[in-house]
């Protein structure tokens, strides 16, 4: 490449492992589209032994151990998209800015989990990686085009405002499961006189309306409705999401607001319909499932197993790389301006762009298999499974149900699915939502011969 490489032709590309990986971790921590399942998975962080006269020990969430493990073993390689690296390399002032930079979020992040644990949040670390991209942008801009210092200042203005960034939904204090709850394996849930209006202008229809029922520890219960009944949005409260707009949900007998969050989640798996994947390995992904599960052959075994349960084997097996195999790379490659003629450099950015691709039910079946990696931690107290499977053949759902009933084992148990004609026998209960009230309440209601749906009342 020369200086004035924007007007030639050019593909760069990046093929160190640490940097790929480090470029993959820092999308998982900060992109919008993972954040549901970073916040449910419990991936944002936990605090360790919080021992009064002690400093706290601060276990860092998941994606940021990893991204400190791939930062180090760059060992100095500079960890900047590859044609900034070819400009730092010739302006060492830009070199200089971006080494200190790079390490700015994790040094934040260490000092404020130290300082304030309580407000630690993946939104503030996330705000500020962003940021650190921009005024690395910007300096770039400043020493290369020589544009206005007061306009990129402003960059670095917004560094220190994310700073300010707390989490929306107010935390409780009480440590889930709480030494005072009953020792049960399964979570009891009472949810009295629950209304729920999504945030918006105030005449928004009510997703939930004056909604009480009690599930007992352990059971299995079935949740059915019509499109729009409120099925997630009841979900989205079980799992502190969002709050009731009124209304009380208790949890082994206490309000949930009361419990700290990143407690409960740990003590939920959650299989919803916004299924992702991870942009990390396929056997990782399945592994994050269980964060604290540590390497070696027995994790290695409990992945097989989750797969097995989660009806991903075959998938793996068909993989070239198996469970070794990238589900899809954060885009590092950069070239001219202009489309590429046909030739070597197209052919060489054609094959760097390319990564495997799967299908929605394969998907499902991989996410699937990290919820039964979640299961056989034996933290887990509450399953919930939201229409995990619309995008699967009618044999893999019934295989779903039956791998996920199967491993019940004393934990509480709600599913929703569309299709539910097998599941209402085994279930303890059954809820029938309507236009967001609970219009029918009890077990092993008869399916309406058209609808199949299970009462009248529930179309
Ligand atoms: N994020 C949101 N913001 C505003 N309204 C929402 C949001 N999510 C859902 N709703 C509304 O809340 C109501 C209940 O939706 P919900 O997704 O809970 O129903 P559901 O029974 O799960 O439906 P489905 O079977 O289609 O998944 C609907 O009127 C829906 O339009």
């Amino acid at each position: 490449m020369k200086d004035n490489m924007w007007s030639n032709e050019f593909v760069a590309y990046a093929t160190n492992p640490n940097f790929l990986r480090s470029r993959d971790l820092l999308s998982l921590a900060i992109e919008q589209k993972y954040k549901q399942e970073v916040l449910r998975g419990s991936l944002e962080g936990c605090i360790l032994n919080g021992e009064p006269h002690i400093v706290p020990a601060v276990h860092l969430a998941y994606p940021i151990i990893e991204l400190d493990k791939a930062h180090t073993a760059l060992k100095g390689t500079p960890d900047e998209f590859p044609t900034e690296a070819y400009r730092a390399s010739r302006s060492p002032l830009v070199g200089i800015c971006t080494s200190l930079l790079g390490d700015l979020p994790l040094m934040y992040y260490a000092v404020n989990a130290i300082m304030s644990p309580n407000t630690l949040s993946i939104s503030a670390l996330a705000i500020h990686q962003q940021t650190v991209v921009s005024i690395h942008a910007a300096i770039t801009r400043i020493t290369h085009q020589g544009s206005s210092i007061n306009k990129n200042l402003n960059h670095i203005k917004s560094l220190y405002d994310g700073l300010n960034v707390r989490n929306s939904i107010p935390d409780g204090k009480l440590p889930y499961p709480d030494s005072g709850s009953p020792t049960e394996k399964g979570m009891a849930i009472s949810v009295r006189d629950v209304s729920f209006q999504y945030p918006g202008p105030s005449d928004t229809r009510f997703a939930l309306k004056n909604v009480s029922f009690d599930i007992p520890a352990s059971s299995l219960v079935v949740i059915v409705g019509a499109n729009g009944s409120g099925k997630s949005s009841l979900v989205n409260l079980l799992t502190k999401l969002h709050y009731p707009t009124s209304g009380t949900i208790l949890v082994d007998g206490k309000p949930l607001n009361e419990y700290r969050s990143r407690d409960l989640r740990r003590a939920m798996a959650l299989l919803t319909q916004d299924h992702v994947l991870f942009p990390i390995s396929v056997g990782e992904n399945i592994a994050i499932g269980d964060p604290d599960c540590e390497d070696g052959p027995k994790k290695y075994e409990c992945i097989q197993a989750a797969a097995r349960l989660g009806g991903a084997t075959e998938v793996i097996q068909k993989l070239d790389r198996g469970l070794e195999e990238m589900t899809e790379r954060e885009e590092t490659l950069c070239s001219s301006p202009f489309p590429l003629p046909p030739g070597p450099l197209k052919e060489i950015a054609e094959k760097v762009e390319r990564f495997t691709e799967f299908s929605g039910g394969e998907i499902q079946r991989l996410v699937a298999s990290r919820t039964f990696m979640r299961i056989s931690s034996g933290k887990v107290k509450l399953v919930v499974a939201d229409e995990p499977t619309s995008a699967m053949d009618p044999e893999g759902e019934f295989e779903l149900f039956e791998a996920l009933r199967k491993v019940q084992n004393g934990m509480t148990m709600i599913l929703i699915t569309h299709r539910f004609g097998h599941l209402t026998k085994h279930a303890d209960l059954i809820l029938c939502l309507k236009h967001g009230e609970l219009v029918e309440l009890g077990t092993h209601f008869t399916p309406h011969k058209e609808t199949g749906l299970p009462h009248s009342n529930c179309t």
